[in-house]
């Protein structure tokens, strides 16, 4: 078990001036803590996210990555800073959040239609609104499954389409996703990223997307986030534009090729320092 320290430790530090980032920006992010058993994991980490983009959060083993979108996700407590959504904070601002383990994620006890249809009733929507988005969500995921069984009856990459339909059902504003492919099949990997991108495209919701795998974490990215090793910081922001929907003819395009060059770079000089 480890301690983590508390935010008392920090109570006579002066808050900084706020600094709100450049135009188009969703999250501001300012002098961000974080230490873990005494050991600073980020240190007045500052970061603007931008608004409509799908940022892939890519670096070293136990950089934070993780921690990064939990702490924005209000998972994980931060001990000091500020995170801000459009200027509002978490708790007036509609999220989602995909894990890893999916078959962890959705409710054993539900049908797999009830899991995707739960932050509606939270929110306490009517059965005609309820019965509406699903049909939506249906649609637009192209579910040829059976949506009447129980998460055990469904295969892997079946429940991970369920979990990211249950964190899209409520249109969050921000969506975040920890490594959603890492447990699936080639396949069905492919298959939920290409319905992810189909939804980023109909919808714009910003996307924090934390992966391990370069190729995944360029393709679908607007911009690549590189962290170094902790105490962690921004290593680089690496933008890339190539048109969507991107296809598996964009993993040979120069565009793609060189992003995915300059990020391996950056991210092998981080590992070698
Ligand atoms: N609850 C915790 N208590 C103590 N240390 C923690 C805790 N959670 C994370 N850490 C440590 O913080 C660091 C960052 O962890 P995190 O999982 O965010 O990194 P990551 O970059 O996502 O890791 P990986 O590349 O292995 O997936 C690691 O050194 C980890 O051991």
């Amino acid at each position: 078990m480890h301690a983590v320290v508390n935010a008392n430790a920090y109570a006579e530090v002066p808050a900084p001036r706020f600094e709100p980032g450049p135009p188009g920006t969703h999250i501001t992010i300012r002098g961000l803590t974080k230490y873990f058993a005494g050991w600073p994991l980020y240190e007045n980490f500052d970061l603007d996210i931008p608004r409509h983009k799908i940022v892939s959060v890519f670096g070293p083993n136990g950089c934070g990555k993780s921690t990064l979108i939990n702490m924005i996700a209000g998972l994980v407590p931060i001990d000091r800073g500020e995170i801000l959504f459009d200027g509002k904070t978490l708790k007036d601002t509609k999220i989602g959040y995909v894990f890893q383990n999916y078959r962890e994620a959705l409710f054993p006890w539900m049908r797999t239609i009830d899991n995707i249809a739960y932050p509606l009733l939270l929110e306490g929507k009517s059965k005609a609104e309820v019965d509406r988005r699903m049909q939506e969500l249906v649609a637009s995921f192209d579910v040829k499954f059976d949506l009447n069984r129980y998460p055990y009856e469904l295969s892997g990459g079946q429940q991970q389409t369920a979990s990211i339909m249950r964190a899209l059902a409520p249109r969050p504003e921000v969506l975040f996703l920890d490594e959603p492919f890492s447990a699936l099949d080639f396949e069905m990997t492919l298959f939920i990223r290409e319905k992810l991108q189909e939804v980023f495209v109909q919808t714009g919701t910003t996307m924090m997307l934390v992966s391990h795998d370069l190729e995944e974490a360029v393709y679908l990215a607007d911009q690549v986030l590189l962290l170094t090793k902790r105490p962690t910081k921004v290593a680089e922001i690496i933008d890339y534009t190539d048109a969507r929907p991107r296809t598996v003819e964009t993993l040979s395009q120069p565009g793609f090729v060189s992003t995915k060059k300059r990020t391996l770079e950056i991210f092998q000089q981080e590992v070698r320092r």
